[in-house]
């Protein structure tokens, strides 16, 4: 990491308010109440986009969110274009929306907070209202870094896991699924666990791209090719690999405890079997920043936004990991 240091644990974590008529601002809301005096944050966003019933104090600077108490919820005011309706994503809002979390970056890296944890965004309404050029976070904020390679995680008490590819079209993973890119994901998953998760010799499994990893050629050539020749190479190196595995059968409880962190080659074969096991309790962290970035793991749920019926644990999970990196 290469954020100042100095007294990381003593600042807050900042979270960017993410879309507003989505759910984030109800499950930041309520994530603030239950970790009171456990985890220092201070949102950043429009006042006017948090539920009614939530106090809040504006402050000028997260320093100010540790003498604010635990009466009202600390607010980073950034003034939006619009107030929100809940389910209806306004394009007048969504450059809004793009610059809390680059004003996050900026907190995070200038070491005034902690740790960036952010609140889903809805990436159609950012790209249809402001042109929002990512796909989604990850590859936002690798860009706000400099061009950092990064890797996204979801992780649980139950299983971890990368897909090797993000937010890409599945008629795209085999192209950009090369040896070298397998690679630079292994060593970033690898790094990050020992520095991000305390794990000090990561045990990574790699799952197959193909069904039955394959079926020795039968079914796709990816592994026979050079998924099991780079498998190897890295094991010789040091790395403590197995794989690559058919997908389908290495996610099952048995099967769990012989890994940390699984590697998946596309995102639905990484986050059906996460997000199945423990949506609630999910988190999202980026590996490879020069910073720490959680986020819980669900989306804006325009659905149920404004209801008071969101879940807000994968958020208080995602608050408590950043703090912990952030001791750490
Ligand atoms: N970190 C992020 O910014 C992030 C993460 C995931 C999805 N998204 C975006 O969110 C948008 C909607 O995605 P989606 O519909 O696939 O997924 P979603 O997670 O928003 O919703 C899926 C289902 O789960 C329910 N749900 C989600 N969170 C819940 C919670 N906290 N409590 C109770 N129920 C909850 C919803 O009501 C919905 O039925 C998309 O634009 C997607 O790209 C953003
Ligand atoms: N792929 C993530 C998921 O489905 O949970 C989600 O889109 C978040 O991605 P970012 O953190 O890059 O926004």
């Amino acid at each position: 990491m290469t954020q100042a240091k100095t007294g990381l644990a003593d600042k807050p974590v900042v979270i960017s308010c993410g879309e507003p008529s989505g759910i984030g601002p109800e499950v930041a809301a309520r994530a603030w109440a239950m970790l009171a005096g456990e985890v220092p944050l201070a949102w950043i966003g429009d006042p006017r986009h948090l539920p009614q019933d939530i106090p809040h104090c504006i402050i000028d600077s997260p320093s100010d969110a540790l003498a604010a108490g635990s009466d009202a919820l600390p607010v980073l005011r950034h003034d939006f274009a619009a107030g929100a309706v809940a389910g209806k994503p306004d394009p007048a809002n969504a450059q809004g929306v793009i610059d809390v979390i680059a004003r996050g970056v900026d907190l995070v890296r200038s070491g005034a907070a902690s740790a960036l944890t952010t609140a889903p965004i809805h990436k159609k309404a950012l790209k249809d209202g402001a042109g929002f050029a990512y796909p989604g976070h990850t590859e936002y904020l690798a860009a706000l870094a400099g061009g950092s390679d990064v890797v996204m995680m979801l992780a649980s008490d139950q299983l971890r896991v990368v897909p090797a590819t993000i937010h890409i079209a599945l008629d795209q993973v085999p192209n950009v699924l090369t040896p070298a890119h397998l690679r630079r994901v292994i060593e970033i998953t690898a790094a990050g666990l020992r520095s991000q998760f305390g794990i000090k010799a990561p045990r990574i499994a790699i799952a197959g791209l193909n069904p039955h990893a394959g079926e020795g050629g039968t079914m796709g050539r990816q592994e026979a090719d050079w998924m099991t020749a780079l498998v190897t190479r890295m094991q010789d190196e040091g790395y403590d690999l197995s794989g690559p595995h058919p997908a389908d059968t290495m996610f099952h409880a048995a099967a769990r405890v012989r890994y940390d962190a699984a590697i998946a080659m596309y995102h639905d074969q990484a986050l059906i079997p996460i997000k199945t096991l423990d949506f609630d309790r999910g988190v999202n962290v980026t590996l490879g920043l020069p910073f720490i970035r959680t986020s819980p793991d669900h989306g804006t749920a325009f659905d149920i936004a404004g209801q008071g019926i969101a879940n807000p644990t994968s958020m208080v999970e995602a608050l408590r990991m950043a703090y912990r990196m952030a001791q750490s």
